[in-house]
């Protein structure tokens, strides 16, 4: 139980991955872990966090993987684009179904279907309140939504990015295949880059480095999880300048 009485963020960028959004699936997107997530950002809004949401495509595509299979990588990156929006989508209707208001955007066009991203207006959403779902990654092939996490992240001044995942933070090795790695509670940029952690990719990484955004990481599937990051409680791993981790 948290023993802080307020929360350590008045605005957050939380991340999601796509890939845990389905579960013991092999594909797609798990109802129930969509209506948890909702009811866990839910939470968060009653508690006056303005919360802005980017969520990944790994559950559906991949450019890299689709390109690995012949495909041309920027349609592969496209697709991969387009299923964050898909996953938007669900995420919205979650949100929705839940009492939460929330609005949709897209770094690609599609009229008729959700907003095209607009810095001044989702900073005004945010401020009333509206949950703001970030999709279509930055818009361009070659890079991911971890990137656009940042990007956002930074253009909106959310206090961090919350990068909610599969494991319980960073580890001193991928934890998936060795069950030896130890977790980390805090590191800095430069140990980060140091001990070669796999966080995120390296030009999401370094935005969030040289705009000095903080970044946590934690497992979305552990309850009450998120709740701890957002109380400023020690769960996950916090990633910051040595001075602020102090
Ligand atoms: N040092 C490490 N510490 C923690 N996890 C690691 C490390 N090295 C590799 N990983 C792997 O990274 C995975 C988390 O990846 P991540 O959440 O970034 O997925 P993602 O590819 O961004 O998801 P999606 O694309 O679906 O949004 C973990 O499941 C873990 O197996
Ligand atoms: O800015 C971006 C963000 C994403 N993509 C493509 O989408 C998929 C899914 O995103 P993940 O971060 O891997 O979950 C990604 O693999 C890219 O193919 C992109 O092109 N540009």
């Amino acid at each position: 139980m948290s023993t802080n009485l307020k929360p350590k963020y008045r605005r957050i960028l939380l991340k999601l991955s796509g890939e845990a959004l389905m579960g013991d699936e092999g594909f797609g997107i798990d109802p129930k872990i969509l209506d948890r997530m909702a009811q866990e950002i839910k939470e968060l809004v009653e508690m006056g966090i303005q919360v802005g949401l980017v969520i990944g495509g790994g559950n559906l595509f991949r450019g890299a993987g689709l390109a690995e299979a012949g495909m041309n990588r920027v349609v592969g990156d496209q697709m991969g684009m387009l299923a964050t929006v898909m996953n938007g989508l669900a995420m919205r209707d979650a949100l929705h179904r839940a009492f939460v208001n929330a609005r949709l955007m897209s770094a690609i066009d599609l009229a008729g279907v959700c907003d095209t991203y607009n810095w001044a207006e989702a900073i005004s959403l945010l401020k009333s309140g509206r949950v703001v779902i970030f999709s279509a990654g930055t818009g361009n092939p070659f890079f991911t939504t971890d990137s656009a996490a940042c990007l956002r992240g930074i253009e909106i001044e959310a206090d961090a990015v919350l990068k909610a995942t599969k494991v319980d933070g960073i580890y001193s090795d991928d934890p998936v295949k060795n069950p030896e790695a130890e977790l980390y509670n805090h590191l800095t940029y430069p140990e980060v880059l140091e001990k070669e952690l796999k966080v995120m990719d390296l030009a999401a990484f370094t935005l969030a480095r040289d705009h000095s955004m903080p970044i946590r990481v934690f497992n979305m599937n552990k309850p009450g999880a998120l709740k701890a990051v957002i109380m400023g409680d020690e769960e996950g791993t916090t990633i910051d300048h040595a001075e602020n981790l102090a």
